[in-house]
């Protein structure tokens, strides 16, 4: 979300190379990732996400490999380092919950808690909503609920990086939507970098601010997740995505009158957007689907369209998987939306790249920062 992420210093970073043989899979890892916000950990089943994951745990110790969080090296095979997990002040959050069976909730809790002040306790308790549960047995838990308190114990021994290993897995629908919005609450709120593996791109779209690919045992990109979404080249991979420009700009106008919140995305430009109680001066993020947005040639005159902007189209492609599609990138002062037409349309029209054109945004889909 901070714009400034891909220029942390090494000290706030996670920098990783990695060379790994099981059985049949070779993981070779190379990475470079900020130790700050939520980096989503993304590919199909079997590209090595959990592997990953677990050498940078220190769960499994590579072949071939160097590892520094933080500054500090945790890894560096040829110098014989090798910090075991336990001394590498990283947290881990299963599948599956994996609490201690024979101690209350409080205790599982506290177990491995660093000296804290109990203010930390609280405030944890309270963000994942496990306050009723402190004395109440693990077997007698929702698997809903196990997942919260094993991430308040995660939390709660105070890591430099916390991993998250497909935590939603196996909850219904709902149990899922309520787990997410506590997880993304929480990374929101609680200043520590989180790596989230999942294969589930609707996940990974409303908590990630950074994305890693991973495809047959090796990183195919490592960027911000909008940068990421606005890649061509990506568009395969990232199926599931929904192809989308990710933006940020700042509440200047609500108009209660007609329920519509002015954004301003530089100085030139502004969205309207549904009402929203967030404050005037606030951040919000912002995302455009691809399919949302129509193109005119000329300003229409009477349109339901809230948002028109003028733009020119500044690279197109058409991908060999979608052969009856154009894809188009849209500069506008000093953004660029990604817009995905027919190519009937593209035709019909006579665009060209470097034309100027009417963006028409059919809808905006927000959450607050
Ligand atoms: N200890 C091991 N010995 C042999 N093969 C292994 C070992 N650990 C993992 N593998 C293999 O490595 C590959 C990557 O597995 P991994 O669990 O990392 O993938 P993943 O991307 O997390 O998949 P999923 O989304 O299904 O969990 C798989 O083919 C798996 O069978």
């Amino acid at each position: 979300m901070a714009s400034s992420i891909t220029t942390l210093p090494n000290t706030q970073r996670l920098a990783l190379q990695v060379d790994q043989q099981l059985g049949d899979f070779h993981l070779a890892a190379e990475l470079d990732l900020p130790a700050a916000g939520v980096s989503g950990l993304f590919g199909p089943s079997g590209s090595g996400k959990t592997s990953l994951l677990r050498l940078i745990a220190g769960l499994e110790k590579p072949k071939q490999g160097i590892m520094t969080l933080g500054g500090q090296t945790l890894l560096d095979t040829q110098k014989g380092i090798f910090v075991p997990p336990h001394r590498r002040r990283i947290g881990v959050v299963f599948q599956e919950a994996r609490l201690f069976p024979h101690y209350r909730v409080r205790g599982n809790l506290t177990y491995g808690m660093r000296s804290l002040a109990p203010q930390r306790f609280d405030e944890i308790v309270e963000l994942l909503g496990i306050e009723a549960l402190l004395e109440r047995m693990p077997g007698m838990l929702s698997g809903g609920e196990a997942r919260r308190v094993a991430i308040g114990r995660a939390l709660l021994s105070e890591p430099q990086l916390l991993l998250m290993d497909e935590p939603l897995t196996g909850l219904d629908g709902a149990r899922k939507d309520e787990l997410l919005r506590y997880i993304t609450r929480l990374t929101q709120q609680v200043d520590i970098p989180v790596i989230y593996v999942s294969h589930d791109a609707k996940e990974i779209t409303d908590i990630a601010d950074h994305l890693v690919v991973l495809k047959a045992g090796q990183v195919r990109a490592s960027d911000k997740l909008g940068a990421l979404l606005q890649r061509f080249d990506l568009t395969h991979e990232l199926g599931g995505f929904d192809a989308a420009s990710l933006l940020e700009g700042i509440v200047v106008a609500h108009d209660e009158a007609y329920g519509l919140t002015h954004l301003a995305l530089d100085n030139e430009h502004q969205l309207v957007l549904p009402g929203t109680s967030a404050p005037m001066g606030s951040r919000i993020r912002v995302r455009i689907l691809a399919r949302d947005i129509a193109l005119a040639l000329t300003p229409p005159a009477n349109t339901s369209y809230r948002n028109q902007l003028n733009a020119t189209i500044s690279d197109f492609a058409i991908l060999p998987e979608a052969p009856y599609t154009v894809e188009l990138h849209l500069r506008i002062g000093t953004f660029v939306l990604r817009a995905r037409l027919t190519r009937k349309s593209w035709d019909e029209m006579g665009l060209k790249q470097g034309m100027q054109v009417t963006a028409l945004i059919r809808s905006v889909s927000f959450n607050a920062l």
